[in-house]
């Protein structure tokens, strides 16, 4: 009830005066219903079936009064008229306040969806090292649109309500006495059907996770589908798959089981009720026909309403779990913010003098655990020049460049930028000068030339040329069919390894970084290519700040700095050939060992 609540508090602040609008357009169709279903008395006067002259019902016999010098077929037709002026002012009225409906849903979603993903965009590293990426898109794609059903739900919900206190109002109006018992017999039902929205909120909770794991393994499934399929595991992921759906079929009919049986029951017991209703109502309260009619008539309106709002109340059950992940989703990144809107407003890139440093620097992926990922990291990154970091794998390379980033932050020492401490207030123009390429560089699903300008917007076809010139691009975009228009597929799939590289590469150089960071860049490419690449690297020495972390050694002959890290910790720092002459030093170990296995 308290997710329920906050639900409607969230709706609320969203569309503030347009919710109000739209209740009173619920108001008037009700309302309207309503006089509707007073006329009958009058209509069912003259027909004669009924004695409708009664004193008990002030507005009726106030009506009949009205008619009774009106010839009988001028009644009728006057009578039908208003019936017909009334439902056209009602189908106005719901056609309005449908419109109404849809733009607060709707309107509330997008709200709901541009919080969510700006939030998630302005949050920092640790929160998606923590998270799973399967489930944040489970939560953007299918749960967010649950959500959007449910503010659906909601409204008919709060039409559903409103209309049953107008119905109810007019039954009081019409009977105390019968409505009370009514009213009664229909708040012991509400009551003891409450079991059924708590088991609905845990079917609900039952079927978000399911679906969360089945979003979750379809996507490693997909991503790693050359795996699959090279190492014949299609056996083994059929039997992680066929469980799950079946597990998920069981949810489903099961959440449809409980909502039919409430039906049911509420069904079976409102026939009982109805039945117990009219035997009171003529054997004790002696009702007159006029009067038992008319409530007869609303009840018969009302009570499937009642039944309505349970059925409401449960789908708002199983939908209030999907609400909550969304909200504890906007919370956790929240909480993790490390931008604001108000950052994005006139960044230029930082324009380093000296250089990069850390200093005392320790860092942990998780404060509950003993591992250092680094340990005491004292170094500086001299501006313009090129500064190598090599080691073992797992030495720690990534997680010093990530700090340098300024993704990660030191749980002990600071990082600077000429001497001045790395803070979020430094973070995004930092950013703006950092050019970064990974080992595994990421390329949209679009053409060469979108993938290029996604960094450049304003980049001239001359500027992209020289930029896959300078990373030995050139000569295989010219070679396709379709040059820089042509598309790439998921990730790049239709590349090759190396190409994808140089493709990052040039993306890299067309921002004209005054940082680049290449982790592992050039490890897919071939001699010929990485001789060129190193060739452009070398060229750019001078212009830029060049960081590369590089198992093959051969690549960094020329670096200006080489830093070697072992276990979390920098081992030894030097010039490529200082460090080689070395010989009990780790760095003539790894050279020794690459020397072996290419000799
Ligand atoms: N997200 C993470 N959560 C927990 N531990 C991590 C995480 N990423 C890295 N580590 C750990 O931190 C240590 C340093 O990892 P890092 O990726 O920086 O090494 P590396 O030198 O770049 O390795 P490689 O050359 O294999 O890429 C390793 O022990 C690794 O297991």
């Amino acid at each position: 009830m308290k997710h329920l609540l906050y639900f409607t508090k969230r709706i609320h602040n969203y569309s503030g005066k347009i919710l109000y609008i739209n209740l009173i357009c619920m108001i008037f169709i009700s309302l309207l219903e309503s006089v509707g279903i007073f006329l009958l008395i009058p209509l069912v006067g003259l027909t004669g079936i009924l004695d409708v002259t009664t004193k008990e019902i002030p507005f009726i016999s106030w009506i009949n009064e009205l008619f009774q010098g009106i010839p009988e077929t001028l009644s009728l037709i006057i009578i039908l008229g208003i019936y017909v002026l009334l439902m056209m002012g009602q189908s106005i009225f719901k056609r309005n306040q449908s419109v109404l409906g849809a733009k607060i849903q709707q309107g509330f979603i997008r709200h709901l969806r541009e919080e969510t993903y700006r939030g998630l965009l302005q949050s920092n590293w640790g929160f998606y090292l923590k998270k799973r990426k399967s489930d944040i898109i489970n939560l953007m794609t299918k749960e967010i649109f649950n959500v959007s059903a449910g503010v659906q739900l909601f409204l008919k919900f709060l039409s559903s309500f409103i209309f049953i206190l107008f119905q109810i109002g007019v039954a009081f109006y019409l009977s105390v006495n019968m409505t009370s018992i009514i009213l009664l017999f229909g708040m012991i039902l509400i009551f003891f059907s409450r079991k059924f929205v708590k088991r609905s909120m845990f079917y609900g909770k039952e079927s978000f996770l399911l679906s969360q794991s089945y979003l979750g393994g379809i996507t490693d499934h997909f991503n790693g589908i050359k795996d699959i399929k090279s190492n014949s595991l299609e056996e083994s992921h059929l039997n992680w798959f066929l469980p799950l759906i079946k597990e998920m079929e069981h949810n489903s009919v099961k959440i449809t089981k409980l909502n039919s049986t409430s039906q049911m029951v509420f069904k079976v017991a409102s026939s009982l009720l109805i039945a117990f209703f009219v035997f009171l109502s003529i054997q004790t309260f002696k009702a007159e026909g006029a009067q038992l009619m008319l409530i007869l008539v609303i009840f018969s309106r009302l009570w499937p309403m009642i039944t309505g709002i349970q059925a409401y109340l449960e789908q708002l059950g199983a939908i209030v779990p999907s609400f909550k992940a969304l909200l504890d989703l906007q919370n956790e990144s929240l909480e993790a913010r490390e931008l604001f809107n108000r950052d994005y407003q006139d960044v230029t890139p930082i324009e380093i003098k000296h250089g990069l440093s850390c200093r005392d620097v320790s860092f942990r992926y998780h404060p509950n655990e003993n591992t250092y990922a680094l340990q005491n990291i004292n170094i500086d990154i001299p501006s313009n020049k090129m500064t190598a970091i090599v080691g073992r794998s797992g030495a720690g390379k990534s997680t010093l460049i990530d700090l340098f980033m300024g993704l990660n932050q030191p749980e002990q020492g600071e990082v600077t930028i000429d001497d001045v401490p790395l803070t979020k207030d430094h973070l995004l123009s930092l950013r703006k000068s950092i050019s970064y390429i990974p080992q595994d560089p990421f390329l949209f699903n679009a053409t060469i030339r979108d993938n290029l300008m996604i960094i450049e917007p304003n980049a001239s076809e001359e500027y992209l040329w020289d930029a896959l010139e300078f990373a030995a691009a050139a000569d295989f975009v010219r070679k396709l069919p379709l040059g820089l228009d042509t598309l790439i597929g998921d990730r790049g799939i239709r590349l090759s390894g190396g190409e994808r590289q140089r493709l990052v590469l040039a993306r890299a150089i067309l921002r004209k970084p005054s940082i680049l960071v290449l982790d592992e860049a050039t490890s897919a490419l071939d001699t010929e290519n990485e001789a060129k690449i190193q060739a452009a690297i070398e060229r750019l020495k001078g212009t830029m700040t060049i960081i590369v972390i590089a198992h093959r050694l051969s690549t960094i002959r020329n670096a200006d700095q080489v830093v070697v890290m072992d276990q979390g910790e920098i081992i030894q720092v030097g010039a490529y050939n200082q460090l080689a002459k070395e010989k009990r030093g780790m760095f003539s170990h790894l050279l020794g060992n690459q020397m072996e296995v290419s000799g």
